[in-house]
């Protein structure tokens, strides 16, 4: 097959044989795709319209005295294929009246060798669909007449089809496009045909139906354009998946496209040429058009049959065109004409594509098992990866309420994490974030207009009553604390002082309109209607309420509450925060040593008591140990003394001579026997109370074992109650920094801050044991070791005091979020 121009329309020229073939005037050459009309200058007047004599058109192929086989091989069956692989195929043939397009698309119906190529078509779709068993191919047919721009159904006579339409006139017939630009003629029948001949039949009885006018050119000439379609629907029989192809190939016969003045009609015949030639122009214009790519607007709506047309010509549709021409010489300006329009169709861009879709049905079931493998595969991998108990599907209930509850904690400062283990629970804490503030919200205005109501100032008769209630305002009329506002806050008052006064105006609602002349009623100023002495928070939105109030002093002024309740309402708690975290939280926390110290009075009185009981005995013990130890010292300097003096006795009784006795005995003097003596009742005494030093070392290590858990004990207790009455945050604590446990001793995790005193206490103690051990051997240490533990004690202090103190500039109910279970790679979330 001969082609050029693999992105655009094809066109091949089809010559109507004929005996008087204008050889001098038409060439081709030998490339066969090139026809040159040569017109001679005493033949111009013949050529209407055409100014140049030589004209050259290259096109995709030549189709000069080809059989109907040929043709269709050449221009059709490569089309066919296709359609039945998914793409949709158009087959235009244009030309002029009588010249063969009839001949070509239908052929001669009587006679099977002359047949076109519709039967062609259908015999080849046919013989594909018996060979393809793996497919379940379902062939639909329709056949569309477009007459005067009005549209026939040409199958409408038959009985079955898809879209009945009563006649088959385009009243009940619209041109619809789909949402993919797919293009279809409401209430043209479709007729499924499972077989050649059945589609046969079919475009039998669309040929007996269509309008022939006789015409003075052609007696079997036809007015009208044919649109013979073939619907190809698709599916894998061995794949079950949703997905499947459509197409359809059009078989158009075009009506002549001659000028009006050559058929020299009239009347009916000259309505159908002017209605002709207006589709074929705007058909031109389509073209033209569509060639052009500047273009944005095509206009295909101007006509049935381009509208019918939009998705068949150009861009997805593979496009071909048969221009059927004469060869005779008289026709040779219509040739022009036709080969001109050939070449313009030339032009058009197409990019086919395969029509995939998917049965929504089928998808849908497609989806739902991969989703139920996804989740297989997500649950494995979880497991794998420890995470068993992360859950993707939509929380329940209870697991909201958890949710709220975990942030409610959080944003009461219970707990500093919040549990985190898939998106879908990231989603629900914003949620319950914003719920919950919004009910904090809603739970301090109510709190305040409990509290307080809302005066406007520019009201005398208000301001007045507050003042009579005996509260105090300033000089610009602000209760104290306010600020300068038109409206100024006033507390409801708790005290009976206060109330006192107001009782006497609340006993006489009725008369307060009357008390000041001019103003409108007062008396009934409660909006809630629940009389004078209901404090309705409803009641102070606006300036009017407050005014009512005004001259109700008693109803603002007058509560229940003694003055303990008035000390609550200094706090603005939330309802489910305990009395005792809301007294716990004053809005300047103490630093840790004051702290301490308090704590040390309240709560932490009863350990700190064991703690000094238990300091006390150990200290008592250290007494007695450190008096042993120079005891022992002192004997053992003793025991040194004795012996060199000893020595000297023996070195002078050698040197003056030994005494000897009749056993045979060494002689020595009292004053050596009193060493001697002496000597041994050291070492007796040295004995013993080195003994002793060591059971009372024992004792003592026991005692500050005591110590040391006392102190541990009260030191994570005050860590844990100041942490959750004044911290925000996560800090260092002073087991972290290092210091406040003793070595050997086991740091609990949440040891945190040792106050100064216990530090300095500490290390007293640490000094004094230390200065026991070494001071038997180094008695000059003394000095040294009491200066390090003084620079030790003041590092130590330096140390508590940096430790770091309630963060006054982080806002209240700032979340921190972290993640438990955290998998690798995953985002980790910061607010
Ligand atoms: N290639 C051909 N070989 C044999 N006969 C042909 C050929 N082309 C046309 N004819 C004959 O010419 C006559 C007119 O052809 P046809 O009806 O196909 O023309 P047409 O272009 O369809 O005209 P119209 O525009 O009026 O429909 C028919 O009798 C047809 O058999």
């Amino acid at each position: 097959m001969m082609s050029s121009g693999r992105n655009r329309v094809k066109i091949f020229v089809r010559f109507r044989p004929t005996p008087n073939f204008a050889h001098d005037s038409v060439e081709f050459l030998n490339d066969g795709q090139t026809i040159n009309i040569h017109a001679k200058k005493e033949d111009k007047r013949q050529t209407v319209n055409n100014q140049l004599l030589d004209w050259s058109f290259k096109v995709d192929g030549i189709l000069h005295n080809a059989s109907q086989e040929q043709v269709y091989e050449t221009v059709v069956a490569d089309m066919t294929t296709k359609a039945l692989n998914g793409f949709n195929g158009t087959l235009l043939a244009y030309g002029q009246t009588g010249a063969g397009k009839t001949y070509t698309i239908t052929g001669a119906t009587e006679n099977y060798k002359q047949r076109g190529t519709i039967p062609r078509a259908i015999a080849q779709i046919f013989r594909s669909v018996e060979e393809q068993s793996d497919q379940a191919i379902v062939i639909r047919v329709s056949y569309l007449e477009i007459y005067n721009e009005n549209m026939f159904d040409l199958l409408s006579t038959l009985p079955e089809g898809s879209s009945s339409n009563n006649g088959g006139y385009d009243n009940q017939m619209t041109i619809v496009e789909g949402a993919n630009g797919s293009i279809c003629v409401k209430g043209l029948s479709m007729h499924v045909a499972n077989n050649e001949g059945e589609a046969l039949n079919l475009l039998f009885e669309g040929e007996t139906n269509r309008a022939i006018a006789s015409h003075s050119l052609n007696k079997n000439s036809s007015r009208s354009h044919c649109i013979f379609t073939i619907h190809i629907e698709s599916r894998s029989r061995t794949e079950s998946n949703a997905k499947y192809v459509t197409s359809k190939l059009n078989l158009v016969d075009l009506a002549g496209s001659e000028r009006l003045g050559k058929t020299g009609s009239e009347g009916q015949i000259q309505k159908e040429a002017m209605y002709i030639n207006k589709s074929l122009t705007f058909l031109e214009q389509t073209v033209i058009a569509l060639a052009d790519k500047h273009r944005g607007h095509i206009p295909y709506r101007q006509t049935k049959l381009t509208h019918a047309l939009k998705d068949s010509i150009g861009g997805k549709c593979c496009t071909t065109m048969i221009a059927n021409v004469y060869g005779d010489f008289p026709q040779l300006d219509e040739t022009i004409s036709t080969l001109r329009f050939a070449m313009r169709m030339k032009c058009v861009p197409v990019e086919p594509a395969v029509n995939e879709h998917y049965d929504p049905w089928l998808l849908v079931r497609e989806l739902d098992a991969n989703i139920k493998h996804l989740k297989q595969e997500l649950d494995m991998h979880n497991t794998l990866a420890n995470r068993a108990q992360v859950s993707y599907s939509s929380l329940s209930d209870g697991q909201m309420n958890d949710i709220k509850k975990q942030v409610r904690l959080f944003l009461e400062g219970k707990t500093s994490e919040i549990d985190v283990t898939s998106l879908h629970q990231i989603g629900a804490i914003f949620t319950q974030f914003r719920s919950v503030v919004l009910e904090m919200e809603r739970d301090i205005n109510q709190q305040y207009k409990n509290k307080f109501l809302l005066l406007d100032k520019s009201d005398s008769d208000a301001m007045l009553a507050v003042q009579k209630a005996g509260l105090p305002l300033d000089d610009h009329g602000n209760y104290a604390g306010t600020s300068e506002t038109a409206f100024t806050v006033v507390p409801i008052a708790t005290q009976q002082a206060t109330a006192a006064p107001a009782s006497k105006q609340k006993q006489q609602p009725p008369a307060s309109p009357k008390r000041k002349s001019g103003k409108k009623s007062r008396g009934g100023g409660s909006p809630t209607g629940r009389g004078p002495a209901s404090p309705s928070p409803q009641a102070e939105p606006g300036a009017k309420p407050a005014k009512s109030g005004a001259t109700q002093p008693s109803v603002q002024l007058a509560t229940t509450d003694g003055a303990e309740s008035t000390k609550k309402e200094e706090s603005f708690p939330t309802d489910s925060v305990t009395e005792e975290k809301k007294t716990s939280r004053p809005s300047t926390p103490p630093t840790r040593p004051q702290a301490f110290e308090e704590f040390k009075k309240e709560r932490g009185q009863e350990i700190n008591r064991i703690l000094n009981e238990n300091k006390t005995i150990l200290m008592s013990k250290k007494r007695i140990v450190r008096d042993l130890a120079h005891a022992v010292n002192a004997t053992k300097h003793m025991i040194d003394g004795t012996r060199v003096a000893l020595e000297r006795k023996k070195n002078e009784r050698m040197e003056q001579g030994e005494f000897v006795n009749e056993e045979g005995e060494t002689v020595i003097d009292e004053e050596e026997f009193q060493l001697i003596s002496q000597l041994k009742n050291l070492k007796q005494t040295y004995r013993h109370d080195y003994d002793e030093l060591r059971n009372v070392k024992t004792e003592v290590e026991y005692c500050q074992k005591l110590v040391d858990q006392c102190r541990q004990k009260l030191v994570q207790e005050f860590d844990a109650w100041y942490n959750d009455s004044f911290m925000q945050d996560n800090h260092e604590t002073s087991a972290s920094v290092g210091y406040g446990a003793r070595p050997g001793i086991i740091v609990p995790a949440r040891l945190t801050l040792n106050s100064q005193q216990a530090n300095l206490e500490d290390d007293q103690e640490k000094f004094e044991r230390v200065q026991q051990e070494l001071l038997m051997d180094h008695q000059d240490s003394a000095a040294f070791y009491n200066a390090k533990m003084r620079t030790r004690r003041r590092q130590i202090y330096e140390k508590a005091m940096a430790q770091p103190q309630p963060n006054r500039q982080l806002p209240p109910g700032v979340p921190q979020v972290s993640m438990r279970n955290k998998p690798p790679n995953q985002m980790s979330y910061v607010y």
